[in-house]
């Protein structure tokens, strides 16, 4: 899915006024323009031949008029679906620097127009849990986990260890990764804190919020958020009403930093191709992923 920021975001101007984008809301596409052919440089690096368009189609795509609320309801409602059907289900922004991306996933404040999409999430599954719970009689458990990974070492915190209060989580916050042989690379000790309400898996996330390290952007690089909402569920044995494991589903909900101002050649591991590539290779099942 693509979302498309505002041509006047903070400290840019609009670039006389011309796109050389055009979107096409219905159709999902998406059509670049040669900036040469629709005026976007100036005549002394204006290139001789003009290139043709490009077409590129997406899931979906959010033109910088739709709301936070359409953005919201368009990539919440099927992932939202297969996680209370058992699934895991992921959700990240990434793109360049400064175009929103914490915007829409944090959103702003608590009026329903800047609700991003992670408090959308949470209000969502909340509600979806309860409708299923009428009509099927299956009992959920909700847990939450947030993990913040900042700095060039990609030093990994755990921003729910301190609202934990050491009682449901680990004895320290050092969250690390672990190869499993089957799942693949884990996160280890976090923090995974139960949210029987909405009100309170919002209160952890606002509190995860408050414990991101201020200033964390270090050499164009700024961090990312990891929350995570882990969905348990039990069916319940009509004849003996004993509850019976029916399975865990994780939510994962990524705000990716950007390290588009990055001087660190290292820092090329996070480009948009190279993650594209190891999206490319979890789709096919690759036993490798093409990651350090
Ligand atoms: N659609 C929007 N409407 C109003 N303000 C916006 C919008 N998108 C972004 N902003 C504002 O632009 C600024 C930069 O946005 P934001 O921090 O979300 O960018 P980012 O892509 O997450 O940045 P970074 O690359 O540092 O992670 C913020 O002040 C944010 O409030």
């Amino acid at each position: 899915m693509l979302r498309i920021c505002s041509p006047i975001i903070p400290g840019q101007t609009e670039q006389g006024g011309r796109s050389f984008l055009t979107i096409d809301p219905r159709r999902k596409q998406v059509t670049v323009h040669d900036p040469a052919a629709s005026g976007y440089i100036t005549s002394s690096n204006r290139r001789a031949a003009v290139a043709a368009p490009k077409m590129f189609a997406f899931d979906g795509v959010f033109s910088p008029d739709d709301s936070l609320s359409e953005v919201c309801s368009g990539s919440l409602s099927e992932i939202l679906q297969s996680v209370i059907g058992g699934a895991d289900g992921c959700l990240f922004s990434y793109g360049h620097s400064k175009l929103g991306k914490s915007f829409t996933m944090i959103g702003k404040d608590h009026s329903p127009q800047t609700l991003g999409v992670i408090p959308c999430a949470i209000s969502w599954l909340f509600k979806l849990i309860s409708e299923q719970k009428e009509s099927t009689g299956a009992r959920f458990s909700v847990r939450v986990s947030a993990v913040e990974v900042s700095g060039t070492q990609e030093n990994l915190k755990d921003l729910l260890f301190d609202v934990g209060g050491g009682g449901e989580g680990p004895p320290s916050n050092a969250v690390y990764l672990r190869e499993d042989p089957i799942c693949g690379t884990q996160l280890e000790n976090q923090s995974e804190l139960r949210a029987p309400t909405a009100d309170r898996a919002a209160f952890y996330f606002d509190a995860a919020l408050a414990a991101t390290s201020k200033n964390a952007e270090e050499d164009g690089r700024s961090s990312h958020l990891l929350f995570t909402l882990h969905v348990y569920q039990y069916r319940i044995e009509k004849a003996n009403r004993a509850g019976l494991p029916g399975g865990i589903s994780r939510l994962h909900l990524i705000d990716l930093g950007s390290t588009a101002k990055s001087k660190d050649p290292s820092n090329a591991s996070l480009s948009l191709s190279a993650l594209g590539n190891v999206i490319m290779a979890l789709l096919n099942g690759q036993r490798h992923l093409p990651h350090r």
